[in-house]
């Protein structure tokens, strides 16, 4: 028999106040909001700044960079085993002077490799990963960067090539600023093998990287692999 007398006991107030005079004792993902809103204003100017440099390097500059990227990312696949069929390698569809890796796209898919790209299938949402196939007609998701529509299957990819606008030399990334990134690969178990491509201009002494910035495994600039932080 259940009644109301069966019911754990509710306190009148709050224990104590610890929760809010130390947030983060509760909530690893708390930061001080001070600092939260000095690093993300000082992103912004980083983001406006890093633009400004891919759009200088001019369209020869971006397309010898893609060039050179390929290369690397094709001999990093290839000894991470994840070069040929069997394996799901999500890349994306280049926006904003991103390097363009659609080459790459392609070559992959004709080793066998499934092609997956994400997808926002609402703000605020971790993205989501869609299969891609050469030729297959993509429709802009709500951020407007072209994507596989909803009758493209669900992957789960084993690798993450994942555009970066500015890198440090701990793994962090910095994007558009939405997040979308840090809320997917914490969402993702197990994590895939992320690899952020980036240009040289893209490095930054620190991001100031806060409790929710996820690190990546590597960064291939087209000078080569900067770093790597795989056992
Ligand atoms: N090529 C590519 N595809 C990707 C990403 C990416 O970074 N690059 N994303 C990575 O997460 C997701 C898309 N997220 C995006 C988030 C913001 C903006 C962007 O350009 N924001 C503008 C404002 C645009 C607007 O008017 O709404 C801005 O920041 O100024 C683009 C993509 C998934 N697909
Ligand atoms: N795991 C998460 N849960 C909730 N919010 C998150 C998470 N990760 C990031 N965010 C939110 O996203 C905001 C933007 O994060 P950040 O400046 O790191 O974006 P970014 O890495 O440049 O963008 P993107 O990943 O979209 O390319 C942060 O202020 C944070 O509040």
């Amino acid at each position: 028999m259940s009644g109301a007398g069966d019911r754990p006991g509710r306190f009148a107030s709050p224990p104590c106040l610890a929760g809010e005079i130390a947030p983060d004792y509760f909530d690893p993902l708390a930061v001080d909001p001070q600092q939260e809103s000095d690093v993300s204003r000082w992103r912004r100017a980083q983001r406006e700044n890093l633009l400004a440099a891919r759009t200088a390097l001019g369209a020869a500059g971006r397309e010898a960079a893609a060039q050179a990227l390929m290369r690397h990312l094709t001999a990093l696949l290839a000894m991470a085993g994840m070069g040929g069929a069997g394996s799901v390698v999500s890349l994306y569809w280049p926006i904003r002077n991103e390097p363009d890796l659609r080459p790459l796209l392609a070559d992959l898919a004709r080793q066998g490799v499934r092609i997956a790209l994400p997808v926002v299938e609402a703000a605020g949402l971790p993205l989501s990963f869609r299969l891609w196939q050469p030729g297959l007609k993509l429709r802009p998701d709500p951020r407007g960067v072209p994507a596989p529509d909803t009758q493209a299957p669900f992957v789960r990819p084993d690798c993450a090539i994942i555009p970066a606008l500015g890198w440090d030399r701990e793994g962090h990334r910095l994007g558009y600023g939405d997040g979308a990134w840090d809320r997917t690969l914490a969402a993702l178990s197990p994590r895939p093998l992320t690899i952020g491509v980036a240009l040289a201009e893209g490095e930054l002494r620190t991001l100031y990287p806060q409790p929710h910035d996820v690190a990546l495994d590597l960064i291939v600039t087209p000078d080569g692999v900067q770093l790597d932080r795989r056992g």
